[in-house]
């Protein structure tokens, strides 16, 4: 049994003052649900503030990004021990770095090896865009992002992950997959391709999340189905209320 996980990706919004309010409403409207794991994903100048706001709590958090050398001349970037003295995950491969910061399969591939030895917990995140996926191109673009940004990971590795299907254009858009199209890609292309590399028996205890315009409306549909083990928020893990719904439907699913 696979257990929920619901992250919240702040991405570049909130002021330092309007993250502490906001967790001062969103620490005490998630504890009932310890079921359900979940964890705020702050931009990296309020880390600090966040861990010491989430003391006492089983709230996790992670970072939106890192680099995958341990330290150096690295003018702007974060490092893999940085950001595990604050948290436990960290979001890596995320669309918008792929389009605007360049990141490849490939240097996905060094920070998730970099944050596994490292002992995070890395989210990765897959999806094609609107053009891939008008032509037709939804698992191969996938089963590449997977294949290529998990390559040369043991199966034990391969255990710690957590996958997060992101379709670029449900990102943002108000236009989340239907429940059916996003259970068919966890189930057709995201498990078959960790399974091609980590086996059968892991993939199956491998949680993928999916991300694109999750709201408390359609979280209890998507949660509802086998292979939807959580969500990766954006806009909405920015208003506690309505993340607090999300969590609350994670912790009420069937699935
Ligand atoms: O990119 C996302 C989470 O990482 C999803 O963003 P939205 O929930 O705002 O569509």
């Amino acid at each position: 049994m696979r257990k929920k996980f619901v992250a919240g990706n702040w991405k570049m919004n909130k002021t330092a003052e309007e993250a502490r309010l906001l967790l001062n409403e969103l620490i005490p409207a998630l504890e009932p649900f310890s079921h359900v794991e979940r964890a705020v994903c702050p931009p990296f100048p309020y880390l600090m503030m966040v861990r010491h706001m989430l003391e006492g709590t089983n709230i996790g958090m992670g970072a939106q990004n890192m680099h995958w050398e341990a330290s150096g001349a690295f003018t702007g970037e974060v490092s893999p021990k940085m950001v595990a003295e604050f948290c436990q995950y960290v979001i890596l491969g995320h669309s918008e770095r792929r389009t605007y910061f360049g990141e490849t399969d490939e240097t996905v591939n060094r920070k998730v090896k970099s944050a596994l030895s490292t002992g995070l917990t890395p989210i990765v995140c897959v999806g094609e865009t609107l053009a891939e996926n008008e032509a037709g191109k939804t698992a191969e673009v996938v089963w590449r992002q997977i294949t290529e940004g998990l390559k040369d990971l043991l199966p034990e590795e391969g255990l710690k992950l957590v996958i997060a299907y992101e379709p670029v254009w449900a990102i943002g858009t108000g236009r989340a997959a239907t429940a059916e199209v996003a259970q068919s890609v966890h189930a057709n292309v995201v498990r078959p391709a960790l399974a091609h590399l980590f086996g059968q028996e892991v993939a199956g205890q491998i949680r993928i999340q999916y991300g694109g315009s999750v709201t408390a409306k359609n979280a209890p549909e998507l949660f509802a189905m086998p292979d939807i083990d959580g969500a990766l928020v954006g806009g909405a893990s920015l208003k506690a209320g309505e993340f607090a719904a999300i969590v609350q439907a994670a912790a009420e699913a069937k699935a």
